[in-house]
């Protein structure tokens, strides 16, 4: 594990979900500043991790190697503004904001050789992340290493080498988390219509998916066998499945994946033209 100080822009759900994975992976809490405007969002970092808070971006600039801008993607022009003005060394900057471009943060930052495109998901707080890493051709080594070594430690990543696949990335991975959790939510409410209080229904859901995902985390899982091991011919599960066969479930999936896809593109238009 590196040893690296590192700074978060924003405290907000991803960056404390970033921390708390980190923590989990022994980094001390010592290494790591969280600047965010309200006193609320410092008061809660620094009472639940004692991680160091700030006020001010640029104090990031002093304090780590590392820099981690977790803002909503049409404030990361201001906040490169802000860092770029301290005055940028060697740190290596790595955005988390959806859409938000490898170019577009090099103009901003006045520099691109130090600047890291990442995408992870809120699972990194329990260490089971999954991220996508792009950088362009000009990005140091050395800022390489230390994101994967960063990501890495709180998940699973992968390297991008065509950017555009950053979306794609969003609509499996960062957004991916809210679908089970959506779809877990619809099973608990119709497990209570059924008649299970909601205690019996969240039991039932809640460990019927810990049990699925961990036999779909053996390596080289084929996840159909698995489903045809739970449906008998003519059985209920098959009744199930016609069901959501009947509303063409893939293309529902495909359709709510395209869509989150198509607003991360939007967000980056929206970063570039420092829109709302
Ligand atoms: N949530 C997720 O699962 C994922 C989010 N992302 C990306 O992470 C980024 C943050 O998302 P998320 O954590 O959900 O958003 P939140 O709204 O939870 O957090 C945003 C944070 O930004 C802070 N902030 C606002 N203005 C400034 C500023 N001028 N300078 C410094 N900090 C500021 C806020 O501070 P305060 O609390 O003081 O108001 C808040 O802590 C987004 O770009 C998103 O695309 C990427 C992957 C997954
Ligand atoms: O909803 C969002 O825009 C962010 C990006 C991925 C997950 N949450």
């Amino acid at each position: 594990m590196m040893t690296t100080k590192v700074a978060f822009i924003g405290g907000g759900h991803m960056a404390t979900a970033i921390i708390e994975g980190l923590l989990a992976a022994d980094r001390p809490a010592s290494d790591i500043l969280v600047c965010a405007p309200s006193t609320a969002t410092r008061q809660r970092l620094s009472d639940r991790y004692q991680v160091t808070t700030s006020a001010r971006n640029g104090d990031a600039v002093a304090f780590a190697q590392v820099i981690i801008v977790a803002v909503k993607p049409q404030l990361v022009a201001q906040v490169c503004a802000e860092l770029a003005a301290v005055g940028l060394a060697d740190h290596t900057v790595i955005s988390i904001a959806a859409g938000v471009q490898h170019q577009q943060l090099g103009q901003w930052l006045g520099d691109d050789r130090h600047v890291v495109c990442a995408m992870p998901n809120l699972p990194t707080a329990m260490q089971q992340g999954m991220t996508g890493l792009y950088c362009s051709a000009a990005t140091a080594a050395a800022s390489r290493q230390l994101a994967e070594q960063l990501f890495g430690a709180i998940g699973e990543a992968i390297w991008l080498s065509d950017e555009c696949d950053m979306a794609a990335v969003v609509a499996a991975a960062g957004s991916a988390p809210a679908y089970f959790f959506r779809f877990m939510e619809a099973m608990t409410k119709a497990a209570v219509q059924q008649g299970l209080s909601e205690q019996q229904a969240a039991r039932c859901v809640r460990q019927s998916a810990i049990g699925a995902v961990a036999m779909a985390s053996e390596p080289q899982v084929d996840l159909a066998q698995l489903r045809e091991q739970v449906t008998s011919p003519n059985g209920s599960t098959a009744a199930a499945l016609d069901a959501f066969n009947a509303m063409d479930m893939d293309q529902v999936v495909a359709m709510a994946m395209a869509a989150a896809a198509a607003r991360t593109r939007q967000l980056g238009q929206g970063a570039d033209a420092g829109a709302g």
